[in-house]
């Protein structure tokens, strides 16, 4: 029997994860799995919770009892959290640096491993995240690691939550992001590192078009091998 394909899309915040994940999916016809997503979704209950983002012993059980489901929408997918459909509140800047905090604990990060890899079904799935080719499916058909510079991830986040009407400012936006970066690379678990056997893809001077180009051609090329 051969196991169901992977192909991991790793990466710094704004790097375009999971645009090249969802047109992915849909070319190959295959589930997706917005790691993310799971943090801030935790990051929300947390926040709900009132609980101290630090709190390790309080978040691991709420982690490994996350009432979380993701509903397809036509396009959109649609995340409930305790039957309350969170799917634009989880996008804030706050909740990403939240969704960092917490997912700098060892132990939410495993209490979360088991509900990460149940999204690996057949025909196959398209993971995006930090630590996908990494730590959650180590023996993934194609490892792709997406990257690009700060100041392009900033400006392409301040137009994303522009469009979406929310009141946001560059420089902050850049602050924020390089301080993620620093603690997604800095932690100890599971730090934001490409696999050894990751294709990098700098997207700073790429197009939405030429990335998906480009990550199909490594795609294509993989899986014609195994
Ligand atoms: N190659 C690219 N060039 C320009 N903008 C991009 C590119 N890739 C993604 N974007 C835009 O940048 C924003 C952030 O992309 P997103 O996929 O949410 O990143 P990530 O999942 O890595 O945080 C989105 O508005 C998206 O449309
Ligand atoms: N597999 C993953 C996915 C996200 N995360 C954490 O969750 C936060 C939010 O992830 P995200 O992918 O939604 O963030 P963006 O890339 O959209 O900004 C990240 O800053 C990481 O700290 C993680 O640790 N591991």
């Amino acid at each position: 029997m051969h196991p169901i394909p992977v192909v991991t899309v790793d990466g710094p915040s704004g790097a375009g994860k999971g645009t090249l994940s969802s047109l992915l999916a849909k070319k190959l016809g295959w589930h997706f799995l917005d790691s993310g997503a799971i943090y801030r979704v935790l990051a929300v209950a947390t926040l709900h919770h009132d609980l101290p983002v630090d709190d390790e012993e309080s978040i691991v059980p709420l982690a490994t009892g996350l009432d979380v489901c993701f509903e397809t929408d036509g396009d959109v997918i649609r995340i409930i959290l305790e039957g309350e459909d969170v799917t634009d509140d989880i996008r804030t800047e706050q909740v990403g640096a939240v969704a960092s905090k917490v997912a700098a604990l060892p132990r939410v990060r495993e209490a979360l491993l088991r509900r990460q890899r149940a999204f690996q079904h057949e025909p196959g799935l398209v993971a995006d995240g930090r630590d996908m080719g990494t730590v959650v499916f180590p023996g993934a058909t194609v490892k792709l690691f997406l990257t690009a510079s700060a100041e392009a991830r900033a400006q392409r986040r301040y137009e994303q939550l522009k469009a979406k009407g929310m009141d946001v400012n560059i420089a902050r936006l850049l602050t924020d992001i390089k301080a993620r970066d620093e603690r997604d690379t800095n932690r100890s678990v599971a730090p934001l590192v490409p696999a050894e056997d990751a294709e990098v893809i700098d997207s700073t001077d790429l197009n939405i078009d030429q990335v998906f180009d480009k990550a199909m051609e490594v795609i294509s090329s993989r899986l014609n091998d195994v």
